[in-house]
């Protein structure tokens, strides 16, 4: 069997994203994610030029080799515009060998460890009680697990709030970076009334998870983690940037609220030390980012040598295709924490048909051989691209900062 041809597909139902097809010479065909918010057509790019030309006339049988040939066949290693090139191509391997095989993901992967996958929502809003009625909104429809983001009072605009309350939160907004504001000192000091708040209307049983997407020092996120102690948080995400990954040793000395990490990760070694040195207890690294299948299972495998579970990047930037392989990922993988869930828009949904399914604040793994998600291509030529960049932060006397 041989890779007969393989194209990018690029299309934007609402926001951008970039879809790898790969076809055989029997005509098998898989899909994969290669969905770098903001940086879309770089991915293309390396995978136009770079990646199908050598693709064609390989076995796609041989994940393994083909994973190896592109990874250190490049010389140049890692990087998220060529570990979600490469993830793109394995994703879309694997869904061709689970078609073959007549088998649903999962099975290949080693069968079920749940029935279900717990996932976590987004309640956001522009102050605590608009966000507690999205939090109370997130209960009715039986989410067990949510997360809480609400504006701060003299911070105009900050990440994860929509610009409308009960509208999506979608941070790719403008053609160019919008520039936000920053105030470290105004976020602290408000922040851990959100947590009680929420408990204090929702009782000790939700869990409740928080993002500080990178903008404390390691000291302000150990103050952070201790004042909220008391609120038994599910975790505190990205509470620092993780280039630096012994940051983590000293925030974790002062604080037992757990932490999260991972999401820009693209490889092994920007977590190795982070979990070796048990100093996270959730590795966010998702397949699309992080090189597929074959790469983040073993991420995942030495995470749980460590105690560390998953808890997969799932934004809306990253589309359907990369959510359904990973809700398989998540029903077998022995170390699961939790799945992030933020909808797709509905015209996302027509142009990337699937059967996973939503129920009861889990999700549920489809049966059909493969990942269980296709492409109306014809469908997704109707929404042509459109540049859209993810904002930038400065304090407020102008310092760049982390968005
Ligand atoms: O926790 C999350 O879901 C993330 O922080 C996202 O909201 C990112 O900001 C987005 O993926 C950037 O493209
Ligand atoms: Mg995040």
């Amino acid at each position: 069997m041989k890779i007969e041809h393989a194209y990018t597909i690029v299309t934007s139902p609402g926001r951008n994203f970039v879809t790898l097809k790969i076809v055989t010479d029997e005509g098998t065909y898989g899909i994969g994610d290669a969905t770098l918010n903001g940086r879309e057509m770089a991915v293309v790019a390396y995978l136009d030029e770079h990646v199908i030309p050598a693709l064609i006339g390989r076995d796609p049988q041989r994940i393994e080799d083909i994973w190896h040939y592109l990874y250190r066949g490049a010389y140049w290693r890692r990087g998220p515009v060529t570990m979600s090139a490469i993830a793109a191509v394995d994703m879309a391997l694997w869904d061709i060998k689970a078609k073959l095989a007549g088998m649903p993901l999962y099975q290949l992967l080693g069968g079920k460890s749940r029935e279900r996958v717990m996932v976590y929502g987004h309640a956001t809003g522009r102050d605590i009680e608009s966000c507690l009625e999205e939090v109370a909104r997130h209960v009715d429809e039986g989410y067990k697990a949510v997360r809480v983001q609400a504006g701060v009072p003299g911070i105009a605009s900050i990440y994860g709030v929509a610009k409308k309350d009960g509208e999506p939160y979608e941070p790719a907004d403008a053609d160019l970076p919008a520039e936000h504001v920053w105030s470290t000192s105004k976020y602290l000091n408000h922040v851990p009334k959100l947590f009680a708040a929420v408990r204090e209307r929702f009782g000790d049983d939700l869990h409740i998870l928080h993002d500080v997407h990178h903008r404390l020092t390691p000291i302000e996120a150990a103050r952070l983690g201790k004042e909220v102690e008391p609120y038994h948080l599910f975790w505190l995400e990205d509470c620092v940037p993780a280039e630096n990954q012994e940051a983590f040793g000293l925030i974790r000395q002062h604080t037992t609220t757990p932490l999260a990490v991972g999401e820009v990760f693209n490889s092994i070694h920007d977590a190795k030390a982070l979990i070796e040195n048990q100093w996270i207890d959730y590795i966010r690294a998702t397949l699309t980012h992080a090189g597929g299948i074959t790469h983040v299972r073993r991420i995942a495998d030495l995470a749980g040598l460590y105690h560390v579970r998953t808890g997969f990047h799932g934004p809306t930037d990253l589309s359907p295709v990369c959510l359904g392989a990973a809700i398989h990922f998540d029903t077998w993988v022995p170390n699961f924490g939790i799945q992030e869930y933020m909808p797709h828009t509905r015209t996302t949904n027509e142009v990337f048909p699937h059967d996973y399914r939503f129920e009861d604040g889990h999700f549920i793994v489809g049966e059909t051989p493969g990942h269980g998600v296709d492409i109306d291509e014809e469908l997704a030529k109707q929404y042509p691209y459109k540049r859209a960049s993810l904002p930038v932060n400065r304090l407020e006397d102008g310092t760049l900062w982390h968005w």
